[in-house]
């Protein structure tokens, strides 16, 4: 069997949509992936099937105009996830049209677009009426020479399952980068440690973040739609302990509360999350904790 794989950026304004397609690309046959890949500056966000072919979407933040040095380093990783791509799509809102924004995108992908297939997908369709739409893509197709448009609505799935056939067939030949039967099967309360520890490692300083695992304990499905989900942190250190707990409890507090809105919007629905933290000196030689993330625990390594 030819199998096709490859990475998939996403690019465009700030709320263009491009979280809005990445879930509708997912969908509900495929479960999402949500971690760090160290190796890609990128983030995975998602990866789909369609046929023999996997589909890698990155994520990149939104392309603004850079103000702050902050600003500029965020403009800077969009850019570098593009170029990283096999296939960059430039989402372009379809009622605002060709503003300033769109114009600074295009001169970039100018720059780094040469050789490279670049589509687009003017979103958000549902908003405005067919003439406008011809007249748009008819504009935006004369500043750049993009292999393809297409016009679809992420909120509403229209148009999106010929993006993803396109995408599909365009890929390189290429094994799968993800075992396809990992994908399916990675648990959802895996998915649910990584980002609580995404927010741990994005708040905490120097070696703290790698001398602690988080591990969701418990996950309950409640009556009323939400999951009450309860996850261990485990360092090594008494002293981390108190530096994760914070003044009065607030970094804990902040941690937990961005970790649940984010698995909530990944969800869909309400989530109650509970921290705990417990310090187990040696929790870096125990077999547990490494098959609770996934990996082999190596004897005598
Ligand atoms: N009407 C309409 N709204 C949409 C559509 N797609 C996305 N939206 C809305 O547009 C807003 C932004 O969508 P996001 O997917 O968060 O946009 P984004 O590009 O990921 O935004 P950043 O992460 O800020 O770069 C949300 O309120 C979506 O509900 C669409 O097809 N039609």
């Amino acid at each position: 069997m030819t199998t096709r794989a490859g990475f998939i950026a996403l690019i465009g304004e700030p709320n263009a949509g491009k979280s809005t397609l990445t879930n509708a690309m997912v969908g509900a046959k495929v479960s999402i992936v949500t971690h760090k890949v160290q190796t890609t500056r990128a983030r995975i966000r998602g990866v789909a099937m369609e046929g023999d072919a996997q589909l890698v979407f990155v994520d990149t933040p939104g392309l603004f105009k850079p103000r702050r040095r902050l600003d500029r380093a965020m403009v800077a990783a969009a850019w570098g996830g593009a170029a990283d791509a096999d296939i960059i799509v430039l989402m372009v809102e379809a009622h605002r049209g060709v503003t300033e924004g769109v114009e600074r995108i295009l001169d970039g992908l100018g720059e780094i677009g040469t050789g490279r297939k670049v589509a687009l997908a003017i979103n958000k369709i549902d908003r405005v009426k067919p003439e406008v739409l011809l007249a748009l893509s008819a504009d935006l197709n004369e500043r750049y020479d993009f292999v393809h448009t297409f016009m679809i609505s992420a909120e509403k799935g229209r148009g999106v399952k010929d993006l993803r056939h396109w995408l599909a067939k365009e890929l390189p030949e290429s094994p799968w980068l993800y075992p396809e039967d990992q994908i399916a099967d990675l648990p959802m309360r895996m998915i649910a440690a990584e980002m609580t520890r995404e927010k741990l490692t994005l708040r905490m300083h120097q070696e703290l973040p790698y001398q602690l695992t988080v591990e969701t304990e418990s996950w309950e499905e409640r009556k009323d739609g939400s999951a009450r989900v309860e996850q261990v942190i485990y360092v090594a250190r008494d002293g981390h302990k108190g530096i994760i707990l914070g003044h009065r409890g607030e970094t804990i507090k902040a941690i937990s509360k961005s970790a649940r809105e984010e698995l909530s919007t990944f969800l869909g629905r309400k989530v109650h999350l509970f921290l705990q933290i417990k310090v187990r000196s040696n929790w870096l030689e125990e077999k547990e904790r490494y098959s609770e993330m996934g990996l082999d625990f190596k004897d005598g390594a």
